[in-house]
């Protein structure tokens, strides 16, 4: 399966209501614009965007005199599109770089973190890899394991270690090494705990200040938890000014608008996406081939 199947695959949950609307087949109609936007806030876009979103295609089928609801798609998928904001950079590409993975538990650091060490490594970048969590000793093993698969050395510590010393140690070895992709995996952690949200922040503070590289802070959220996502994500850019985002286990939701959502708000840039469990599917993100993907292809 190619990467653009891949992608549509991923989003076939999410697709679902609003091909409902789509394949009605019927005329731009007042009903076609409230169902619109119901679909659209149904599917977590959030109540703001969805609403200047078909403001704006209201607007345009005026002017266009677009009068079916499948000459709607394509126009509906270029707006959406432009809710996201652009990256200034690639964190994983622009090297050298180092990228912080933060997120609340089981959202997919880790994993992620593995996927794109083999993908750099693959592409002849020097990869190395941060374990910070160092509190779950099965972690620490996790990340080994896929150091182990993608052939990246694994920097890590005991279990209980202070994790911003970790961090210390990691930017050392990768300095001496030459390494030129730095990726540091950190404990979930619950964004309503001020604590640990504090050990994170310290986290990022140290390594910013030890690393001669730029140091991206990078917010792992599952699509799965819906709104609450967004919540963490407001929490978390609060405690650390994050960059951007990489949103995982879009296969897993009917509500992808999540990512338009999060993205739209805290206006960060979505680095990556998760789309399954295999390596190709995280992938590279782009806007208008997400929300193509989103919203389905024309007749
Ligand atoms: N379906 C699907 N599963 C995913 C995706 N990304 C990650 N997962 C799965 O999510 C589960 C949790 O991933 P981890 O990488 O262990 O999560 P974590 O954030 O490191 O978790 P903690 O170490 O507890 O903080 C794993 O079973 C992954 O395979 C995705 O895009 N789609």
């Amino acid at each position: 399966m190619g990467l653009a199947d891949r992608l549509r695959k991923g989003l076939e949950k999410s697709r679902e209501a609003l091909n409902q609307i789509f394949y009605m087949g019927g005329e731009v109609d007042e009903q076609f614009w409230e169902d619109l936007e119901d679909t659209l806030v149904m599917g977590d876009i959030g109540p703001e965007v969805a609403m200047k979103v078909v403001d704006d295609l209201r607007e345009l089928s005026a002017r266009q005199a677009l009068r079916t609801a499948d000459q709607m798609r394509e126009a509906l998928a270029k707006r959406l599109a432009e809710a996201f904001p652009a990256a200034d950079r690639d964190p994983f590409d622009d090297t050298p770089s180092c990228v912080i993975f933060v997120g609340i538990n089981g959202a997919g650091k880790t994993t992620t973190v593995g996927k794109l060490a083999g993908a750099a490594r693959e592409g002849g970048t020097s990869v190395l890899i941060g374990g910070a969590d160092t509190f779950r000793a099965a972690a620490i093993e996790q990340l080994k394991v896929w150091g182990d698969r993608s052939g990246v050395e694994v920097v890590t510590r005991e279990r209980g270690a202070d994790p911003a010393s970790v961090c210390y140690d990691v930017i050392e070895s990768a300095e001496k090494q030459g390494s030129e992709l730095v990726l540091l995996d950190t404990a979930g952690r619950l964004h309503t705990s001020p604590e640990l949200m504090r050990e994170l922040a310290k986290v990022v503070s140290v390594t910013r200040k030890r690393a001669q590289m730029p140091v991206t802070v990078v917010l792992v959220v599952d699509a799965t938890t819906g709104q609450n996502g967004l919540n963490q994500a407001k929490e978390f850019n609060e405690a650390l000014d994050l960059d951007g985002l990489i949103v995982t286990k879009l296969d897993g939701t009917s509500k992808g608008g999540i990512a338009v959502s999060i993205a739209s708000r805290l206006e960060l840039p979505i680095y990556r996406i998760g789309v399954g469990e295999s390596m190709e599917d995280l992938q590279r993100f782009d806007a208008l081939d997400f929300c193509r993907a989103l919203v389905g292809e024309s007749l």
